[in-house]
């Protein structure tokens, strides 16, 4: 795994997993940072969205890893902030295609979903995968061009 800078969120229904992941990911000697959740309180998976999401428009961060019930509400929100490709994954094919085909930033993984060892290969492949570029390039340069539309002071 080449050396990334990452920063990993939750709620509380992702808390548990996101606290092995950490650990999963402090063992193959990736630097993290935990933007919290810290403990299995109710709380608002936006927050920890924004929190994430900002580390990384920021370049903080390479990339992120968001953990909610279902993966959902994390991914809605954090695709809010310009910059941020994420993808919601439950397989393993798809984490590698995300960062293949879309250059995906976040991943947001659904902790309600998702065994663990199935979480950490996930994790692990869309940490080893490189952006193709080539004729995908083309296209994250078109999603950039949508967030200029909509958000025209953003500066993806
Ligand atoms: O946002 C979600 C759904 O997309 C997450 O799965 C949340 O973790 C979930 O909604 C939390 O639900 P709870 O009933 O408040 O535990």
């Amino acid at each position: 795994m080449k050396s990334l800078s990452v920063v990993i969120g939750s709620d509380h229904a992702g808390f548990a997993m996101k606290e092995q992941i950490r650990e999963y990911l402090k063992a193959l000697g990736v630097q993290v940072e935990d933007a919290g959740c810290h403990c299995t309180e109710s709380c608002d998976y936006p927050d920890f969205a924004l929190a994430v999401g900002e580390k990384i428009r920021s370049g903080i961060c390479q990339r992120g890893v968001l953990i909610c019930g279902t993966g959902v509400g994390m991914a809605i929100a954090v695709n809010k902030i310009p910059g941020i490709r994420a993808a919601n994954v439950f397989d393993v094919e798809i984490a590698t295609l995300a960062r293949e085909h879309n250059d995906a930033n976040v991943l947001t993984l659904g902790s309600r979903f998702l065994d663990l060892e199935k979480a950490k290969e996930i994790v692990q492949a869309f940490m080893d995968t490189e952006f193709a570029g080539d004729r995908h390039a083309k296209r994250v340069a078109k999603i950039a061009e949508i967030e200029k539309k909509y958000c025209p002071g953003s500066q993806v």
